[in-house]
């Protein structure tokens, strides 16, 4: 790896579905530690984006680059790689229903890290122990709360070791009385310096994490800048007027 190397640089995504162009020549970095925040309207291309990068969805144009070195999108073991490096938290959780919270993290330190079950018991352990969730090892998806659910998830990102975390609107499922305790477990991992981008509608995500804010609009970069910049009073950006109408919607549902 070069040293000067962002960790990741993503350089003009385009994809498109059929006839529509959902990401139009997008290009981002992300240094080491570093915290972008991806806002903006809904089907601004958000989602579409944090797939490309970790190539859920392949991108029909540009380059990603991780830790300085191209990834090709049709070598199965760069793909592995990456989705290896890059641990991706969704909306929905995405766990197995079937497996405990601690199987569901010990189920990929086993397959993919080929970790022996005590290893991985170990390790789902001290993550599980840093989401505060030490005592609900045993419990099922369904006896989870969405929190406590997303707190696993999180927990199972975690345990791969990955370089880069993100994060797509990971509290938007939740009841609002639930939002706090995931906010409280991404600062935990902000404050340990983990690179993360995220997509998320949350203000106080949104200007209390941000090293930089990405706003999102018809498949571009419309506007980026750091919140105290884009957010400063006066300011007449794009940013500003939609986090503006959050706080507003926020309050009404208050
Ligand atoms: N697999 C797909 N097939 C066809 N269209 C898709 C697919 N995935 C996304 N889209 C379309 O791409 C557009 C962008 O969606 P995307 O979910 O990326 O936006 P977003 O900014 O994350 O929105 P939201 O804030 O509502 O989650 C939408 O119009 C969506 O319908």
């Amino acid at each position: 790896m070069n040293e000067n190397s962002p960790i990741l640089r993503v350089e003009n995504i385009t994809k498109s579905f059929a006839d529509n162009t959902i990401l139009n020549q997008v290009s981002f970095q992300l240094e080491k530690g570093e915290i972008k925040v991806l806002i903006g309207p809904s089907g601004g291309g958000k989602s579409t984006l944090l797939q490309c990068v970790n190539c859920l969805v392949i991108p029909d144009s540009g380059r990603i680059f991780l830790e300085g070195k191209q990834v090709d999108f049709s070598r199965r073991q760069d793909l592995y790689l990456l989705r290896q490096q890059v641990g991706m938290i969704f909306q929905d959780f995405n766990l197995f229903d079937h497996l405990t919270a601690l199987d569901n993290i010990t189920i990929a330190l086993r397959k993919v890290k080929k970790k022996s079950r005590i290893e991985a018991e170990q390790r789902a352990r001290q993550e599980l122990e840093q989401v505060g969730l030490a005592d609900k090892e045993d419990l099922y998806p369904a006896q989870l709360s969405g929190g406590q659910k997303q707190r696993v998830a999180i927990a199972r990102a975690l345990a791969m070791d990955p370089k880069i975390l993100m994060l797509d609107e990971p509290t938007s499922a939740l009841d609002p009385e639930l939002i706090g305790e995931v906010i409280a477990v991404i600062k935990q991992l902000a404050a340990r310096g983990m690179t993360m981008i995220m997509a998320t509608h949350q203000i106080s995500l949104i200007s209390t994490l941000a090293d930089e804010i990405l706003f999102m609009e018809k498949g571009s970069i419309a506007e980026h800048g750091a919140p105290e910049i884009l957010l400063g009073a006066g300011n007449n950006s794009k940013t500003r007027g939609f986090c503006n109408r959050l706080d507003e919607l926020s309050g009404v549902e208050k």
